[in-house]
């Protein structure tokens, strides 16, 4: 589903986080969202998703206006997303963790009989194509951090998210977990879901994505395909200060 935006504008106090953005995310692609630090990407996954309130704009998911929308409402119409600082509940396991995902009232409102059965083995279906089932009973806390990540994202997939946004899904992650989860993200795409994500290593970035968008000072400033991305004298300005 086509996620867009226009003229969305957010200041934190004097600070414009973001000046204007406009940007469209194309439906059934693995869109990127890249830019230096500070330019406005975490602050865009926050407005699309609902956790803070932009000042102005328009936000638009499969033509339907969710610019006021609550998070609960944005995540039903079928965009789920990750956090930069991945947020699993630390005493639970990796079971409970995803199948909290998934439980409107958290694990005391929980399903019964033969629904509850269903959804544990959708979740152990979740967690064993992202490769830790065998956590599937250790608690979040005993877990690696790329690990961690892993199982936040085996909570979204839960949801069936048309769309996955993913806050730096390879920060603080090792070089093998990092090729999983490029393989997985193409997979999961190749399956019909629409990805964006802001994501700062480049190799990652060139090698999964169709679509690339960059953010400056809380705008695009360049989008297209890896190919043409890779060598906008725009972006190379932004990145390097050239
Ligand atoms: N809650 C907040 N209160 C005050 N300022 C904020 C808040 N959130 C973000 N900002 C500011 O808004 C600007 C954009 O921040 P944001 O985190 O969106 O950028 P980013 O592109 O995600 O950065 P990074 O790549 O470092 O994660 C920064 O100047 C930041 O300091």
């Amino acid at each position: 589903m086509s996620l867009e935006t226009k003229d969305v504008r957010k200041a934190f106090g004097g600070v414009v986080a973001l000046d204007g953005a406009t940007v469209k995310f194309r439906e059934g692609q693995v869109n990127a969202l890249i830019g230096p630090n500070g330019s406005g990407k975490t602050t865009f996954f926050n407005c699309v998703t609902g956790m803070i309130r932009a000042d102005s704009g328009q936000i638009t998911y499969a033509g339907q206006d969710i610019t006021r929308k609550a998070p609960h409402a944005i995540a039903r119409a079928g965009v789920g997303r990750t956090f930069q600082l991945c947020r699993v509940f630390p005493r639970m396991s990796a079971l409970d963790n995803v199948l909290a995902a998934v439980r409107p009232g958290g694990l005391l409102g929980g399903l019964r009989g033969a629904r509850h059965r269903a959804e544990v083995d959708r979740a152990r279906g979740w967690l064993t194509r992202l490769g830790i089932e065998h956590l599937i009973d250790v608690e979040a806390r005993n877990m690696s951090w790329g690990q961690q990540k892993l199982l936040e994202l085996a909570g979204v997939l839960m949801g069936e998210p048309a769309t996955v946004l993913l806050d730096e899904p390879a920060g603080g992650v090792n070089p093998a977990l990092l090729d999983r989860i490029g393989t997985l993200v193409r997979e999961l795409n190749a399956e019909g879901r629409t990805f964006v994500i802001v994501e700062h290593n480049m190799d990652l970035v060139m090698s999964i994505s169709d679509h690339i968008v960059v953010f400056d000072r809380g705008r695009p400033i360049a989008e297209g395909p890896p190919s043409l991305i890779r060598t906008d004298e725009r972006v190379l300005g932004a990145y390097l200060g050239v």
